[in-house]
């Protein structure tokens, strides 16, 4: 089986999307059409330029509107494929396919869609050429792949076979099982695409949804198992049109394609050796804040009004521990930490995991061509894989006090807190490599994608948790010049954690704890509460508690609550959240993050400045009466 990926699934011109997928380790690649059109030299130069780097050419594609057609089209069409099997002989192709039908001239008479593919794979055999059919999701009258493959049959021509799309097959609810009665070798080519499951047309999904395997909700290792039962054993070919992937660097993407493939064929016990096995990991240890001396005093209260007890210490180094319950904040205030990565700091720079072992999560991590240090990579002496942006995710097999040199003392004043979630925020095609990171790595499950209004853009979000609900992890991407995300990997110089989410055991006394400190809260505006009273059925009382203490609130109909405070985000960059989830509760208040965004907007932190993208409306409007 070659690994193989289609041209338009990344950027770049042809030249550099070949340099990358090779570079990436694919032996293969799909020639898409509008690529080859955008060549500068000609097909020899192009096949030199393939060979030299090693890739062998799968195929030449597409073929658009050609079965169905009313004769004297067809005819026409038939001496203009001439001249596409002219540049595969040229190109050293041998394979193309026949898109089912999309125009509205095709007829869908199987009969006649048989005959006429019947004589285009006669004169394709004339070439040695092989012709594929793959059914378009949306094409007028052929859709689904066990429709195509009743015409191929029917065409019955040892040069005409199937092409098998995942992403097509999904879209249409095509059965899976039934791929595996396919006489293997009449299946001419196999395209792998997943893709979130959206509420929208095939087409539009297609064009713009689509990813690697593992990084949407379709299970694609059902899809190419059932294949693979067929007998077929010719290339597999990752084919994703994402404009996202295409505005990246080619590089990237292409090692994210030949990451994603690896997991996908490792699943099914089909790289040797074996990828390393992935271990599940249980909770947050603790998370590492970087802050410079003069911002850590602050910090430290702000922990503290959150419900942390400061534990102590180290020895030697200017780190402390902040703990409350299970919840451990890891306070760095290290001065060659802020001289040697001024940007991230203050910032989160970190995050622990707790995991059984350290050593296999690390094997894995290599052999997916992750970045890993063995020893924290000049962070803390613990083991960690790089994570989104410039983070670390540490792996902590011990405790956490032990490393720091301070005392385990299980103090009875502690109040119970965990790490509800944290966010992570990055461009868009690095949410997509996550995605499939998490889930490949640690067995994290995917939530549904969730589209948020910011005031400056919009949000797309798409949540992971470990499998028993321990670590929870907004991945978090926007579009649009000065959103929340964009402002802060502007700030961050890249992609990062954005904030951090205490569950705690009452969350009025956090509201009451940061004003008596003098700390800021987010400062909810008096609208939200007129229109909460609309959304749900609340005790008068208890929505002027709620608006007393600035809180947030939501419910999910089932007798489940919500209560979250927020705190502006300290010099425009993180922030922190204590929540309270009442009656199992599980989502994460959507409906108010547009309410914290426009907030955060317009609450810059304490002697800041905030954003100005409207000048001050309400002053110029003058006293006009
Ligand atoms: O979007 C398209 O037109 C298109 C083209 C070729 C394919 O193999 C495919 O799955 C979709
Ligand atoms: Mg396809």
């Amino acid at each position: 089986m070659e690994w193989s990926i289609a041209t338009c699934s990344l950027g770049g011109t042809l030249e550099e999307k070949l340099v990358a997928i090779a570079r990436a380790g694919f032996r293969a690649v799909e020639i898409f059409e509008d690529d080859l059109c955008t060549y500068r030299g000609t097909p020899r130069e192009l096949r030199r330029l393939a060979e030299s780097l090693g890739l062998s050419f799968v195929a030449l594609q597409p073929i658009r509107d050609y079965e169905g057609m009313p004769p004297e089209v067809q005819k026409r069409r038939l001496a203009r494929i001439e001249r596409t099997f002219d540049l595969m002989g040229e190109l050293g192709i041998a394979l193309t396919y026949v898109c089912s039908n999309t125009s509205p001239l095709a007829e869908g008479d199987p009969d006649r869609m048989a005959a006429q593919l019947r004589e285009l794979a006669e004169r394709a055999a004339q070439r040695g050429i092989r012709v594929g059919y793959e059914a378009l999701s949306w094409g007028r009258h052929v859709r689904d792949w066990p429709q195509a493959w009743e015409v191929v049959r029917w065409a019955d021509h040892p040069h005409l076979g199937l092409v098998l799309d995942s992403f097509h097959a999904f879209v249409r609810g095509n059965p899976v099982a039934e791929l595996a009665r396919l006489p293997g070798e009449r299946v001419f080519l196999v395209q792998l695409s997943d893709a979130p499951n959206l509420l929208m047309d095939p087409l539009a999904l297609s064009r713009h949804h689509r990813s690697f395997p593992g990084q949407g909700d379709w299970p694609l290792a059902d899809f190419l198992e059932a294949v693979l039962a067929s007998g077929y054993r010719g290339p597999l070919s990752l084919e994703i049109f994402n404009e996202w992937f295409r505005a990246a660097p080619p590089q990237e993407v292409a090692q994210n394609a030949l990451r994603s493939l690896k997991v996908l064929l490792d699943r099914l016990g089909r790289v040797v050796p074996p990828l390393p096995r992935a271990l599940p990991v249980e909770e947050v240890a603790f998370v590492e804040l970087l802050a410079e001396e003069e911002d850590a005093g602050i910090l430290s209260e702000l922990l503290q009004a959150l419900g942390l007890l400061r534990v102590g210490k180290h020895p030697a180094l200017e780190v402390g521990l902040y703990r409350g319950g299970g919840a451990r904040v890891v306070l760095n205030a290290e001065p060659e930490l802020s001289a040697a990565a001024p940007q991230e700091v203050p910032g989160f720079r970190g995050v622990g995991f707790r995991v059984q072992r350290a050593a296999p999560i690390l094997a894995r991590a290599q052999a997916l061509n992750l970045e890993v240090h063995p020893l924290g990579g000049g962070g803390l002496p613990l083991p960690a894989l790089r994570g989104p942006g410039r983070t670390r995710i540490y792996l902590v097999e011990g405790s956490v006090e032990a490393i720091l040199g301070l005392p385990e003392g299980q103090e009875a004043a502690e109040a119970h807190l965990r790490v509800d979630h944290f966010t992570n925020v990055m461009g868009r095609p690095e949410l997509y490599s996550w995605l499939l990171v998490y889930k490949s790595l640690f067995d994290f499950e995917l939530e549904p994608v969730v589209e948020i209004l910011d005031p400056y853009g919009a949000f797309y979000s798409r949540c992971v948790h470990s499998p028993k609900g321990g670590i929870r992890i907004p991945l978090n991407t926007a579009e649009g010049g000065e959103t929340l995300a964009t402002r802060f990997l502007r700030a961050m110089g890249g992609g990062g954690i954005q904030h951090v989410a205490f569950a705690v055991p009452n969350v009025f006394e956090v509201a009451e704890r940061l004003r008596a400190r003098g700390l800021p809260l987010l400062e909810v505006p008096r609208s939200y509460y007129r229109v909460l009273a609309t959304r749900f059925d609340l005790e008068p009382a208890f929505l002027e508690q709620l608006e007393a203490h600035g809180l947030l609130y939501d419910a999910d109909g089932r007798g489940g609550e919500f209560l979250q405070l927020y705190t502006p985000a300290f010099h425009g960059r993180f922030f922190f959240e204590a929540l309270e989830r009442r009656g199992g509760y599980e989502h994460f208040g959507a409906a108010n993050t547009p309410v914290r965004l426009a907030a955060q907007v317009g609450q810059p932190w304490p002697g800041e400045r905030g954003l100005q993208m409207v000048g001050n409306i309400v002053d110029n409007m003058g006293d006009g009466g």
